[in-house]
């Protein structure tokens, strides 16, 4: 998909990963929606980004997405405000095992319903024009993490959902490709988490075992995510791919033996 005129609904957009890609897509002509409920980042980052890429190109609607009637208002004002909707990342996520129901909300049912809703303004089935959906799960999906348990539990579900959903794009020809991005650490707010323990819950104790392995495994900048993003909605043949993104590894892909009988 070339991105020139492309328009892009990113959930937690006003800073770390979602930033960066919002960014990156603005830098190849693309237009954006930053769908986030921090309202100063989003003020901020809309504000630099209308600075650096002209003010018709971004829009910040302040967004709980585990509010489904705000979401769906939230895509419902993107297509209004661009005309159109090509692309949708879900991104938003947070580290909270000591409220591991919002976790999941956050994490999983908001993936869900954003794909779900991306269908719904994308795909043929609905007579629109087709579409890129990427949601963001996790090293942890692969590397399970013991003192995040739950995270580590939306991270496996979001993987699962995507190849799944994906194939059903396939068979149902929704035309909308549907990928996964599995980044190890990266160097964001959200790390931020580890030392906060009403975010760690009983895991709190843990938090420098955290530490060690961000020591051994490194940590990413925000700007090669954004890349291996960019890299999924410009490759139209993959549909149900598992992007993995790690130091030692950089920008690779996942491989699963085919379904046997
Ligand atoms: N930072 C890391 O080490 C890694 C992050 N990830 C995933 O990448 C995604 C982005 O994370 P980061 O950029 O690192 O985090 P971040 O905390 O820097 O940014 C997340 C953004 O999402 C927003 N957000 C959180 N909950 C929300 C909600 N309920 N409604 C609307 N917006 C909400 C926040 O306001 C924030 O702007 C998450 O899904 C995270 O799990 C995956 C692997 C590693
Ligand atoms: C800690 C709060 C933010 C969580 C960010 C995140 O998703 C972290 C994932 C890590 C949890 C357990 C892990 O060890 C995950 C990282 C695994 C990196 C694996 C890299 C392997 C390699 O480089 O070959």
């Amino acid at each position: 998909m070339a991105l020139a005129g492309k328009v892009a609904l990113v959930t937690g957009g006003a800073q770390g990963i979602g930033r960066a890609v919002a960014g990156a897509l603005l830098q190849n002509a693309a237009k954006v929606s930053l769908v986030d409920f921090n309202q100063e980042a989003g003020e901020q980052c809309i504000t630099c980004f209308n600075q650096e890429f002209g003010s018709d190109n971004s829009l910040f609607i302040q967004c709980d997405v585990t509010d489904r009637e705000k979401l769906q208002d939230a895509f419902k004002r993107t297509v209004e405000h661009f005309g159109k909707l090509d692309i949708v990342i879900n991104n938003a996520g947070i580290n909270n095992e000591n409220n591991w129901v919002k976790t999941i909300e956050v994490n999983l049912t908001s993936v869900v319903k954003g794909t779900y809703l991306g269908l719904e303004h994308m795909s043929k089935e609905h007579g629109k024009q087709g579409g890129v959906i990427i949601n963001v799960s996790s090293m942890a999906a692969f590397l399970h993490s013991p003192h995040q348990p739950v995270y580590t539990a939306t991270k496996y579900g979001v993987v699962g959902f995507t190849r799944a959903i994906a194939e059903a794009s396939e068979i149902e020809n929704y035309g909308v490709r549907i990928n996964v991005l599995c980044p190890a650490f990266v160097d964001t707010p959200l790390l931020q988490s580890i030392d906060q323990e009403e975010k760690m819950g009983k895991f709190y104790k843990h938090k420098d075992e955290i530490k060690h392995r961000m020591s051994i495994y490194g940590v990413l900048k925000p700007s090669l995510i954004a890349e291996g993003m960019l890299k999924i909605i410009n490759d139209n043949s993959l549909n149900g791919a598992v992007m993995k993104i790690t130091t030692s590894k950089g920008i690779h892909f996942q491989s699963y033996e085919p379904m046997s009988a």
